[in-house]
């Protein structure tokens, strides 16, 4: 028989990530990150901009492939997974939601919901039934004839969570989901997400460097320069600045933390 990794995740974590490191062209991306996401949760991970929130998002999803470390979706091993596995496991269990809605502007609404299924051989029946079904409780059922060029901002990146629903996926995965949304559509964008993912106990992970996005996750897990921000290295000591400027300092310090 043969003895069961002794790194195999905890029974409750759906994804589970120990020790990542990941550098783009020599520079490093993550360095010696650890994450366990659990069964139903939305989880935040924050940091400001370049601290590897979305390095960590693409490697636990699969997209990348970290260069030590691993990464467990339930008891599967997506790290020592090939390029097509970790494809197959992306388009069937996970969704993503990314800064753009990226829809195919040749498509229409429902079909470019419907993707993720056609994609992966469902008929052309079903997939728009199902496509239309999540257009019609994200409130842009009306649109589903019409091509992306018609609508708003707003409604495309809703369009994109259709898409990233339709397939009831285990996992849905959040780059910076409301970037491009003003505050009323940002708060409807979310909203939607965490009551959908809630009703259908989809676990969320989102990368965000936005407040108000990480206010609706369950549990942040804050980055700092590809680490997770508690070990993160100290930045040196500035040279005695006035004292308006060190409490001007410290304010912005809390508020990226
Ligand atoms: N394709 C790439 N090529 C080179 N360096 C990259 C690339 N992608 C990310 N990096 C670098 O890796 C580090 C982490 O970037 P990452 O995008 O993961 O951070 P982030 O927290 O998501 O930032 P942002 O909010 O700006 O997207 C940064 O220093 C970034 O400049």
């Amino acid at each position: 028989m043969v003895a069961p990794p002794e790194t195999a995740p905890p029974d409750n974590d759906v994804l589970w990530a120990r020790s990542l490191h990941y550098s783009h062209s020599g520079s490093p991306g993550l360095v010696g990150v650890s994450v366990g996401v659990r069964q139903g949760e939305i989880l935040a991970l924050t940091g400001p901009r370049g601290s590897g929130k979305t390095t960590l998002l693409r490697c636990l999803s699969g997209q990348l492939r970290p260069e030590q470390g691993e990464v467990w979706f339930n008891s599967v091993p997506v790290h020592t997974m090939g390029a097509l596995a970790r494809e197959r496991l992306r388009r069937d269990r996970f969704g993503w939601i990314g800064p753009e809605p990226q829809l195919l502007p040749e498509l229409k609404v429902w079909e470019n919901a419907a993707l993720p299924l056609l994609l992966a051989g469902a008929s052309h029946r079903s997939a728009k039934h199902a496509a239309c079904e999540w257009l019609e409780r994200l409130d842009i059922g009306a649109f589903a004839r019409k091509r992306p060029g018609a609508l708003n901002r707003a409604e495309c990146q809703r369009v994109a969570l259709a898409r990233a629903l339709v397939n009831e996926p285990a996992v849905i995965f959040g780059d910076e989901p409301t970037a491009p949304l003003h505050r009323a559509e940002r708060a409807l964008l979310l909203r939607t997400l965490t009551t959908a993912a809630r009703s259908h106990g989809i676990t969320v992970v989102l990368a965000t460097h936005d407040e108000e996005t990480a206010a609706v996750a369950d549990r942040r897990v804050p980055l700092l320069d590809g680490r997770p921000a508690a070990t993160a290295p100290a930045a040196p000591e500035p040279p005695g600045p006035p004292a308006a400027e060190t409490t001007e300092g410290q304010a912005a310090c809390s508020l990226s933390a």
